[in-house]
C-alpha cells in the first residue's frame, strides 16, 4: 500500500535538490480549455524563487509543448520537458531540442475532428501528439478513444494512447516522462541531486518510477487510483502550499 502521508520538509542544503513539476492539474488548476488556465503572478514569483534557490535545478515535465508553456508562464521562462519528453530545453534560454517522430498526425486531427464535430469536442494538435479534450462532452469520450484506438492501425508502428485528464491523447512510444526526468538528471545543474516530481495523471506514473529508482521523493497530486508515487498532496492548492513550505523562501545568503 502506498504511503500518501505528506513527505518531511526536506533537510538537504538547496545544492542537493533538483525539483520537476507537472503543470496542469498540479500547479494549475484544469480549465474548460487547455487555453482558459490562469498563471497568477505569485505562481510566477513562487517558481522564480524556486528556480534561483535550487540554483536552477528546477524543470517542467509536460504534456504541453515548449511553446504553449512559454506563452502560459510568460515572462518567466524555465527548463522544460514538453509533449511528454519528445522536446526539451535544458537552459532556460537554450534552444528546443525535438525529437524525431515517426509521422505527423495532423490528418489524423482532422478526420476525428470532423467525425467528433459541433464544437463541444476540441482536438489539440501538438506535432506527432495529438490531445482529444472531452471535457464539455464526456458522453463522447468513449468514442474519442475508440477513434484514437483504430488510429493505431493506420499509423507506423510506435504510437500508443494513454487516457488523459477528461480526455485522451495519442503519442510516440518514447514520449515518457520517466525518459525526460532521467536526461535531466544526467545534465547539470541536476546531476547527482535528489529528485523531487509533483504530478497528477496516468501519465506521471513514469516519471514517478524514474524518481524512485533515483531515491527521490515522487508525489501525486489528488490520487485517484493506484499510483506508484510515495506521497500524495490532496489538490494544487496543497500542491502549491507545499512547494511554498518546502523550497519557497527566498535564499539567506
Ligand atoms: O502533463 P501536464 O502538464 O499535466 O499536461 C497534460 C495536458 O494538460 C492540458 O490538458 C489538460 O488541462 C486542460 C486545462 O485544464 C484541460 O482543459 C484538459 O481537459 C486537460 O486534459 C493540455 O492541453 C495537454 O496538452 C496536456 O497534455
Ligand atoms: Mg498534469
Amino acid at each position: 500500500m502506498t504511503d500518501l502521508r505528506l513527505p518531511l520538509a526536506p533537510d538537504l542544503p538547496d545544492e542537493q535538490w533538483a525539483l520537476f513539476l507537472d503543470i496542469d492539474g498540479t500547479l494549475l488548476e484544469h480549465a474548460a480549455h487547455p487555453d482558459a488556465v490562469f498563471v497568477g503572478d505569485e505562481l510566477r514569483q513562487l517558481l522564480g524563487r524556486i528556480e534561483r534557490r535550487l540554483g536552477g535545478a528546477l524543470a517542467f515535465i509536460t504534456g504541453r509543448s515548449v511553446s504553449a508553456v512559454d506563452r502560459l508562464f510568460h515572462p518567466l521562462k524555465l527548463r522544460v520537458a514538453g509533449l511528454y519528453g519528445l522536446e526539451h530545453r535544458l537552459t532556460p534560454d537554450g534552444q528546443v531540442n525535438i525529437a524525431d517522430a515517426p509521422a505527423d498526425i495532423a490528418a489524423l486531427a482532422d478526420e476525428i475532428e470532423a467525425e467528433l464535430g459541433g464544437g463541444k469536442v476540441y482536438v489539440e494538435r501538438k506535432g506527432p501528439v495529438l490531445a482529444i479534450h472531452t471535457r464539455a462532452a464526456p458522453q463522447l469520450l468513449a468514442r474519442a478513444t475508440q477513434l484514437v484506438e483504430q488510429a493505431l492501425t493506420q499509423l507506423p508502428p510506435g504510437y500508443r494512447v494513454i487516457a488523459g485528464n477528461a480526455g485522451v491523447e495519442l503519442m510516440p512510444l518514447e514520449a515518457v516522462k520517466g525518459a525526460a526526468i532521467r536526461r535531466f538528471m544526467e545534465t547539470a545543474p541536476f546531476a547527482g541531486r535528489r529528485p523531487v516530481f509533483l504530478g497528477d495523471d496516468s501519465s506521471d506514473e513514469h516519471g514517478f518510477e524514474a524518481i524512485n529508482e533515483a531515491n527521490g521523493i515522487s508525489i501525486r497530486v489528488k490520487p485517484r487510483g493506484p499510483t506508484v508515487a510515495s506521497y500524495g498532496l490532496g489538490d494544487v492548492t496543497e500542491a502549491i502550499a507545499w512547494l511554498e513550505a518546502n523550497f519557497g523562501a527566498a535564499r539567506v545568503s
